[in-house]
């Protein structure tokens, strides 16, 4: 018994759309802990004019009553603000008469960097704003509302997650690994850029404004933690069960992300491994511990039991308002790539999108070791784990 969900919805469409399924029946969640998600989503230095016409809020429209979990399927909606500007250009019936003038302003200058060529050649359509509606990262507001679902299902099991930025265009944060989760928080929540060194902030929004001005866009790497996993999450097994392989595709499939690390990540290419693994330790309080954490929290695909720490890079956004060279698909002549509305930097925000995309991963896993009806029966399976392990 597995937990899944799919997503529907365009980014001028009506609204967007996730069914989530597998989860325990009797577990506390309010429309509030979702909103939360989706309103930090929204924030950070360099979004364009399209956050300021959506407020992004949940209607849970099905599987939850009385503010509990029925285990049913739960169905979430959130409504474009924006759908009332687009009614007609991205309405689902046909077109009647004097309407196709509306639509005459096809999009065929494909944008160098997003899915609009590759994406109109497979599915054969000559207008590109049938691709791009689907590859926005619009979608990304219902995939943090399904990851809200998953941290909130991880705070009662006593999984916590955090998430900062650690680079910007080139600008790299002091990540101070002693801070607790708590004032990491606090710092990363009250930053226009999520960044928990207050330092280098400024250089950041800079650095955004700067390629902003020149017609240019810049990326970044965000980093999330999750602290209180039990150990043994995952499987050594098989390929498609090592857990840390799922949160690597999960990261990767955000839009715009190119790379991802665990712990120490690539720079475990440059040292020896006596300064790579992790000494192993017992005391009794505790159970079994690594000295350190330079493997962030998995080794053979499973968790260690020591906060999992995993890093995203996102490319720089691809639409530019000094537009890259491209070709028009119609007339095959080289063009300026079109220029859509368009964020200069969204790497504050992707740093929410990740945290949400790893809690629905966790949960998952967990969902699915210790599978339970109730909720009540799976939070004691995951303790009894713990105990065990504590002992072993
Ligand atoms: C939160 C977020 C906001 C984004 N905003 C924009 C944007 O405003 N303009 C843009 O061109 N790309 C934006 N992107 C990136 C594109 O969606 C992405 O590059 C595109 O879908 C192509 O997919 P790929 O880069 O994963 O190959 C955003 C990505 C994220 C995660
Ligand atoms: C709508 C969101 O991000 C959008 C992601 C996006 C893209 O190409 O990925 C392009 C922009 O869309 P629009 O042209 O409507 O402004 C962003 O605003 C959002 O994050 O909620």
């Amino acid at each position: 018994m597995g937990m899944r969900y799919l997503t529907a919805g365009e980014s001028h469409g009506p609204q967007l759309t996730t069914i989530l399924e597998g989860l325990p029946a009797g577990m506390p969640l309010l429309s509030e802990d979702i909103n939360e998600e989706l309103s930090r989503r929204q924030k950070g230095h360099g979004r364009g004019r399209r956050m300021q016409i959506e407020k992004d809020t949940v209607e849970i429209v099905s599987g939850v009553r009385h503010g509990q979990t029925l285990g049913s399927p739960i169905a979430l909606v959130v409504k474009n603000n924006d759908w009332k500007h687009w009614t007609t250009i991205m309405g689902a019936e046909a077109l009647i008469e004097g309407q196709e003038d509306e639509i005459k302003r096809k999009i065929t200058r494909a944008r160098p960097g997003h899915a609009d060529l590759n994406g109109a050649i497979k599915y054969g359509h000559r207008d590109m704003r049938n691709v791009l509606e689907r590859s926005s990262a619009r979608e990304t507001t219902v995939r943090v509302a399904a990851g809200a679902v998953a941290k909130k299902l991880l705070s009662l099991v006593g999984v916590n997650l955090v998430s900062h930025v650690v680079e910007i265009g080139g600008i790299k944060a002091n990540v101070d690994s002693t801070l607790s989760i708590e004032t990491l928080k606090e710092r990363t929540e009250a930053s226009p850029v999520r960044v928990a060194d207050p330092t280098i902030e400024q250089a950041m929004m800079n650095a955004i404004d700067e390629a902003k001005q020149n017609g240019d866009s810049i990326g970044g790497v965000v980093e999330v933690i999750a602290t209180g996993m039990p150990s043994g999450v995952g499987s050594y097994v098989h390929y498609d069960r090592k857990l840390d392989a799922k949160l690597a595709a999960a990261i990767v499939s955000i839009n715009a992300f190119k790379g991802v690390e665990f712990g120490i990540g690539f720079e475990a290419a440059r040292k020896p491994g006596s300064e790579v693994h992790d000494e192993i330790a017992w005391e009794k309080e505790k159970g079994y511990y690594r000295k350190t954490n330079r493997l962030g929290g998995f080794e053979g695909g499973m968790t260690t039991g020591m906060p999992i720490v995993v890093r995203g890079v996102m490319k720089p956004i691809p639409t530019l308002y000094k537009p890259l060279m491209s070709v028009d698909i119609e007339t095959k002549e080289p063009f300026a790539a079109s220029i859509e509305r368009s964020d200069s930097c969204a790497v504050p925000a992707a740093a929410v999108v990740a945290e949400n995309i790893v809690a629905w991963e966790l949960a998952v896993a967990l969902v699915e070791q210790f599978y339970s009806d109730r909720f009540e029966t799976f939070l004691e399976e995951i303790n009894r784990q713990r105990e065990f392990a504590r002992e072993f």
